[in-house]
């Protein structure tokens, strides 16, 4: 068989492909009339490539001309430029009148100058392009660098609670009955333990479940940093992440970090583990939050607080589940906050009171939100409602907003309302403020 017709072969292979599985959120603003290519970026696993063949497989449905290729095939290992060629060729001969003419093209970084070619079916041939990417080689954010202006960026974590569920079979209606809210909140549970990776939440069983996320783990480490990066000291940058990741919803030091490493005998140096830090960062396993201050030069200054990519993640490393709940909470607030896109920081006051998370909307603070387990001891309740009052105070906001695992109220405190909405709902997308 020639190159071409094991090229056209692979076309086929996919042409009439029908993909069901789980419905995604992520929303993609497809104007035709915006010349650019939808890029796909983030973590390992999360359903990029599963996301373009679903929009593919819809748009042949409705007859459209459209091709999938995944550049990673071992039929044609490695793609090389002419490959692209080749395949605007066979697209052509499989639609020879097309004028809206769509191309997927799954883990494009394997074609050296690949941007080049994008750019010029894009210009040239009028074709709407979505690339999505990932490896050790050339992580997908760099797909975005690499097209500069001609692309539109969407990211992909993990599946959302709403999406969780979705998978689960359960959809949920704006109001839920207490039987349904019982059977959501143990869901819930599951979601915090395991997280929201595709493959992940559809194993039935746990030890696999559990397998597969420190499989995750190590690809993350081997292929994305430790190979990609040239990585020799093995032995730091392990244990490295583990501390980064067992480290989720609290500040990190990557000074103090050096420190304890050298005492407990691994020489590594601080520069060293700020570039692991880096890497992690690219590879989307954490986020660094930082901290929210007028004075620029102190929000750059401060020290982040990180949190992991997917809850399950965090507990590949088997903590207490009980012990860290509270911190599991606050990382899956986290996500969702990123997913729908906020900007955010977290706020500390010179006495040393803490907001998790400060909702910036432009130049204005929208929201304030604390998240807590339990409000119930009134101490607890007392703390978090004067942290917030007072930054409300200090930072002009009035939306106040209290992230638990039951309650659902409006407080009223020193002349400020504070919504208390049980994570559930907030995840859900629900709010507190028209409930009974
Ligand atoms: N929406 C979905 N419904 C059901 N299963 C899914 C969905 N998305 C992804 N999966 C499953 O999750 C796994 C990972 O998906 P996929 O290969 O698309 O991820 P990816 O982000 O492209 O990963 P990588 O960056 O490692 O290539 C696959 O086994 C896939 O079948």
């Amino acid at each position: 068989m020639s190159r071409e017709e094991t090229m056209a072969q692979i076309v086929m292979d996919y042409l009439n492909l029908s993909v069901k599985g789980v419905e995604r959120e992520l929303r993609i603003s497809e104007d035709i009339r915006i010349n650019k290519a939808i890029t796909i970026i983030g973590p390992r696993r999360a359903g990029k490539t599963f996301y373009i063949l679903q929009k593919f497989s819809k748009l042949r449905k409705a007859g459209k001309a459209a091709v999938f290729f995944p550049l990673d095939d071992d039929r044609i290992y490695p793609p090389t430029p002419d490959d692209l060629s080749t395949l605007v060729r066979v697209f052509y001969e499989l639609f020879p009148d097309a004028d809206e003419k769509y191309l997927f093209l799954d883990e494009i970084q394997n074609v050296p100058n690949w941007e080049l070619f994008v750019k010029r079916v894009m210009e040239r041939d009028g074709f709407r392009v979505y690339l999505t990417g990932s490896s050790s080689k050339l992580l997908s954010r760099e797909i975005a660098t690499a097209l500069r202006g001609r692309t539109l960026t969407f990211e992909m974590l993990p599946f959302s609670f709403r999406e969780f569920l979705r998978a689960k079979g359960i959809e949920v209606g704006r109001y839920l009955s207490t039987r349904e809210e019982a059977v959501v909140k143990t869901l819930l549970r599951e979601y915090l333990e395991f997280g929201g990776f595709p493959e992940v939440v559809l194993i039935e069983d746990t030890y696999l479940k559990r397998k597969t996320l420190s499989e995750y783990v190590d690809v993350m480490l081997y292929r994305d940093v430790v190979e990609r990066h040239g990585v020799k000291n093995l032995k730091a940058v392990r244990l490295f992440l583990k501390l980064l990741i067992t480290s989720f919803a609290k500040e990190f030091s990557v000074n103090r970090t050096a420190r304890y490493m050298k005492g407990i005998g691994v020489d590594v140096s601080k520069n060293t583990l700020y570039s692991y830090f880096d890497y992690f960062e690219e590879a989307y396993v954490i986020f660094p939050l930082k901290k929210f201050s007028y004075n620029l030069r102190e929000v750059e200054n401060s020290l982040p607080k990180v949190y992991v990519v997917d809850t399950g993640l965090i507990n590949a490393y088997s903590l207490r589940f009980g012990e860290t709940i509270g911190r599991l909470i606050e990382n899956a607030v986290f996500l969702e906050l990123r997913r729908r896109e906020n900007e955010l920081y977290y706020f500390r006051d010179e006495r040393g009171r803490e907001v998790d998370f400060l909702v910036k909307d432009g130049k204005d603070i929208s929201e304030l939100i604390q998240v807590s387990y339990s409000l119930e001891a009134p101490e607890t309740f007392e703390r978090e409602i004067s942290a917030l009052v007072n930054a409300s105070e200090k930072l002009d906001c009035e939306n106040l907003t209290i992230i638990n695992w039951n309650r659902d109220d409006i407080r009223e405190v020193g002349g400020k309302k504070v919504r208390l909405i049980p994570l559930w709902k907030f995840l859900l997308g629900g709010d507190s403020n028209d409930s009974p």
